[in-house]
């Protein structure tokens, strides 16, 4: 695993330490930006340099009862010395932005699955970079998979981009895939990039002006390693040939890490995506169909399923063949992700408040409690 060169002291401001982050620091304590995490510990970068920070009693205690609460990266932390010269991590500053996916897998029902655990992939981040390769596998661009990241990136707080990435592996075909990108990203930025030739980095670039963070986020193999180190202009991150029998990528990259690039700006490289799941959904999926939700104001129906409903202008819009059908079907299933995942948190949330009442309860009944 490689880490850019690390040592010697940092500049606060040049991690995007500033007036408002020093308001909520702690009396006692000393401002580090978290940019990686292990188990129970995370490395920082502070005026002290690169160094590891072991969580306190207190951190492990709200992680435990919150994953959401477990430092991540890009996180502002407040590090308090110990006696034998160590740091320990105590307390994180206000989140201003936070990626956050679902988690997956543990329970399903008709074939939705999820759990309402949520994990943050990466917190205080400006920009987030949706990189979808130009060609994937034997397969052009998942169209599916950028709509339902940008679902979860509006929900961030950040800006969200998509980058399509290895351009120059589709030749003229180029301009006609970058028109549905960007018929699946509306109000979104979509930009060709390809790092062998530089085509499209600096625009890249042009994001992380000043003290900038985004995260690049992706499949294994979409090119997100190479693309920090073209950005970083140095090989800071480890990549790999996608496998020769399907195309797929190796997931060479398995930490989330932060990286300062050299000329301003800092970037979250992190390990490809397998599948990800929507989590607590706010406008974040009517964003990004943001052209159907306008087209169903325009239905007969008020309620209108969009299926066979007299007078559906979305149904109209695809018949035109101003609509792609397959947007239609990916719009109705991530509404009805983020209805099963609204409902697993309400679940969640009343269990945890009858568990809670349940051992006020208890208290209330012990003997010798002081009665008023
Ligand atoms: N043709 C072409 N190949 C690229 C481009 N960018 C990356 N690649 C190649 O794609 C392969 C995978 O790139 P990585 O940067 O390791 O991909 P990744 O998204 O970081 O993958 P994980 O770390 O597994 O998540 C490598 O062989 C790269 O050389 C590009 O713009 N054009
Ligand atoms: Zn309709």
């Amino acid at each position: 695993m490689s880490s850019p060169v690390l040592s010697g002291s940092y500049d606060l401001p040049s991690l995007g330490w500033n007036g408002s982050l020093a308001a909520e620091l702690p009396a006692g304590t000393v401002p580090a930006r978290v940019a990686r995490v292990d188990r129970g510990a995370a490395e920082v970068l502070c005026a002290d340099g690169h160094l590891t920070a072991h969580y306190s009693a207190r951190v492990r205690r709200a992680a435990a009862a919150d994953p959401v609460a477990l430092p991540c990266v890009g996180d502002w932390a407040a590090l308090r010395r110990l006696p034998e010269g160590r740091f320990e991590l105590d307390a994180l500053l206000p989140r201003r932005t936070a990626f956050v996916r679902g988690g997956v897998g543990r329970t399903s029902q008709q074939g939705l699955s999820g759990d309402s655990q949520g994990q943050v992939l990466a917190a205080n981040v400006d920009v987030v970079f949706v990189a979808e390769p130009a060609l994937h596998a034997t397969d052009t661009a998942d169209l599916g998979r950028i709509e339902r990241l940008l679902a979860l990136a509006w929900e961030s707080g950040g800006q969200p981009v998509v980058l399509v990435t290895k351009a120059d592996l589709v030749g003229d075909g180029l301009d006609f895939l970058m028109g549905e990108v960007a018929a699946a990203a509306p109000g979104v930025d979509v930009h060709a990039v390809c790092s062998l030739t530089g085509q499209g980095v600096d625009i890249v670039r042009g994001y992380l002006a000043g003290t900038r963070t985004a995260v690049v986020l992706g499949a294994s193999g979409a090119g997100k390693s190479t693309l920090v180190n073209a950005l970083a202009g140095e090989a800071v991150m480890e990549t790999q040939q996608v496998r020769a029998g399907d195309g797929r990528g190796r997931h060479t990259t398995v930490h989330r890490e932060l990286i300062p690039l050299g000329g301003g700006g800092l970037v979250v490289d992190t390990p490809g995506i397998r599948r990800i799941g929507l989590y607590d959904m706010g406008e974040g999926v009517d964003r990004v169909f943001s052209d159907i939700e306008e087209l169903a104001a325009r239905c007969r129906f008020a309620d209108c399923g969009h299926d066979s409903e007299p007078g559906c202008a979305v149904i109209a819009a695809i018949e035109d063949g101003v609509l792609p059908e397959r947007r239609l079907a990916s719009w109705n299933k991530l509404q009805r992700e983020a209805a099963w995942m609204a409902s697993r948190t309400d679940a969640r949330l009343r269990k945890e408040l009858q568990n809670k009442w349940k051992v006020i309860h208890k208290e209330m009944r012990k003997p010798g409690r002081n009665r008023p």
